[in-house]
């Protein structure tokens, strides 16, 4: 669309000729010829620009300048000087004028200015919506966010942070002091402004409004400008009175929803499932192959409001990426050889549930770019149509590998990494939660014995201390799998070593009962992935859940030799 030019000139020849000059170039151009009919157009149209003689007969340039800088701060004023006048030229330059021509006006210095005056304009539109933006985010998110100079004086807060920090407006510009009860505040920014490095408190008491007790995590970090110069320092802080008080009512748990075990990481789990159930974010779960992730997805999904929707199940790992395209987004008929008839895709048919994205971390980039845009815009195209649908789905992703490690590489892309990583649950391995070991084996023994129709009971002590060593590198599933071997073989009611699969035994008589160090357990896991995966270092790599690189790193530092 052509940008509108206003022209301000009494004279009207001037007038004309610059009317003239800026309509050939493809400008829409509007003249008034003093300070009256300039004002009504300006109140009637909306102008990207306007030129204003500063001699108007009787009237002033200069107060055209106020009048429209007053109603529309972003439009770009240019001032029509003579000579005798430059000096008053430049005052309105002060006054906010984007530049001023001395005449006679040449029609190159006419069109140059204009450009450039428009140019400045767009820019600085940019700038503010995109300030505008950040504003709103800022003032938007929950977490509390206070900034301060060098000299701990506030600079900024948003509107959870003026409730948290009991912040007034004249607080700007002042020396933050925090409330009683919150010294925690106090003492990160102070520790982050002293050595400009972060720092973070999980889960402290603060006071905020006067009285009322909250458990909050802080972090605090330097304020750097693209130049390297720190300025001062931010806080955020986040209430998770909320989750402390769920973890607190999960304190004598030992299951939630289909997952099993009362170790406090798990608990911890349990409470943050439960907290974000009905919210619809994205959820990034990760862990070791085996942890629970599925379990933990399935949670999130039947938790919540989204029940009795779809929970739609998708292994990203297992499917090229032309044929995952279409298992995701479906396709028309003759969208390829082979598409015989439509096909409605997994994020359809997950539409007002949840799609569940295993192993995320082995997709291609295409499928990154097209899952980056179904996460912004919630719509895609199927395969072989360009109609865009709309979908109201709620996306939780599980890797085993590590994604951060995978975006350094240039194997993920950042900004879908950050995209799906909003919520992140990780789930530990098995090893690092053995006192959830007997309540597992409980559980699948129940299973079994319902599975299997024995009357399977118990373990023996010695089996339950060889797992309680054992360093579980498939994790539960592996658990699971030992007992069903084990229940199958077994003709008692009791499960003694001589049921156990051969690895146990092994590790069993290499170890005896004592607990395997990290080192062992390390070596344990990699040895026995090298084994499954027939030497090959990648495949190993997947099944621990740790890249390449990592496994390398390892092998080197544990000295593993092993041949390709
Ligand atoms: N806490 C738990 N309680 C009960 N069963 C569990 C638990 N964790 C895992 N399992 C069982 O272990 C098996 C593996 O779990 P799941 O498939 O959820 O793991 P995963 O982390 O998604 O694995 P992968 O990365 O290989 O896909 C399943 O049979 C599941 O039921």
């Amino acid at each position: 669309m052509a940008r509108r030019v206003l022209i301000v000139e009494d004279e009207d020849t001037l007038r004309f000729t610059f009317e003239h000059f800026l309509a050939a170039e493809g400008y829409a151009v509007d003249t008034a010829a003093d300070f009256a009919e300039a004002i009504g157009k300006v109140e009637s149209a909306d102008y990207d620009l306007v030129f204003t003689d500063i001699i108007l007969g009787n009237d002033n340039g200069i107060d055209v300048l106020r009048e429209v800088k007053e109603r529309q701060p972003s439009i770009p004023v240019v001032m029509i000087t003579g000579y005798p006048n430059v000096e008053t030229a430049s005052d309105a330059v002060r006054l906010g004028a984007f530049d001023y021509l001395p005449k006679p006006v040449k029609r190159d210095a006419l069109l140059r200015v204009a450009r450039m005056a428009l140019e400045h304009k767009d820019l600085m539109e940019e700038r503010e919506k995109y300030r505008t933006n950040l504003e709103a985010i800022f003032q938007s998110v929950d977490d509390a966010i206070l900034t301060v100079d060098l000299d701990m004086n506030v600079v900024a807060y948003n509107e959870s942070g003026k409730y948290f920090f009991s912040l007034a407006a004249e607080s700007i510009g002042r020396r933050y002091v925090p409330g009683e009860g919150n010294g925690a505040f106090l003492h990160a920014l102070t520790e982050t402004l002293k050595t400009k490095r972060p720092v973070e408190t999980q889960r402290t008491e603060c006071v905020v409004g006067g009285s009322e007790k909250r458990v909050v995590s802080l972090k605090t970090s330097p304020l750097v400008d693209r130049t390297g110069t720190f300025s001062g320092a931010v806080m955020v802080v986040r209430d998770e009175t909320r989750l402390d008080d769920l973890e607190k009512s999960f304190e004598g748990r030992e299951t939630f929803h289909n997952l099993v075990g009362s170790s406090p990481r798990m608990k911890e789990i349990y409470a943050f499932v439960e907290s974000l159930a009905d919210v619809p974010t994205t959820v990034l779960v990760t862990g070791e192959s085996g942890t629970g992730k599925e379990l933990v997805a399935a949670a999130l999904h039947y938790k919540g409001g989204r029940s009795t929707k779809p929970f739609v199940k998708v292994n990203c790992s297992a499917l090229a990426e032309p044929l995952l395209e279409s298992e995701l987004f479906g396709h028309v008929k003759g969208a390829f050889t082979g598409a015989i008839k439509d096909k409605m895709g997994r994020f359809q048919k997950a539409d007002g549930g949840t799609i569940f994205l295993d192993e995320i971390g082995d997709i291609s980039p295409g499928m990154q770019v097209r899952l980056l845009r179904v996460l912004q815009e919630r719509e895609f195209e199927r395969v072989g149509d360009s109609t865009p649908i709309k979908v109201d789905v709620r996306v939780i992703a599980a890797t085993n590998v590590d994604l951060a490690e995978k975006v350094r590489i240039g194997q993920f892309r950042e900004d879908l990494f950050y995209r799906l990583k909003v919520v992140r649950i990780h789930i530990p391995p098995l090893r690092e939660r053995r006192e959830d070991i007997p309540m597992l084996v409980e559980h699948f023994l129940a299973k079994f014995r319902g599975k299997f129709k024995k009357d399977v009971s118990a373990v023996s002590d010695e089996v339950m201390k060889v797992f309680m060593s054992y360093p579980w590198p498939g994790n539960v599933r592996e658990l699971e799998h030992v007992l069903e071997h084990s229940c199958i073989v077994c003709t008692s009611g009791l499960i003694t070593l001589e049921h156990l699969p051969s690895d146990f035994m092994e590790h069993h008589e290499i170890h005896g009962n004592e607990p395997a160090t990290e080192r062992e357990t390390t070596l344990q896991a990699i040895r026995k992935a090298l084994e499954k995966s027939g030497g090959n270092k990648a495949k190993a790599a997947r099944l621990l859940g740790i890249s390449r690189i990592t496994l390398y790193r390892k092998l080197n530092e544990l000295k593993i030799v092993h041949d390709e």
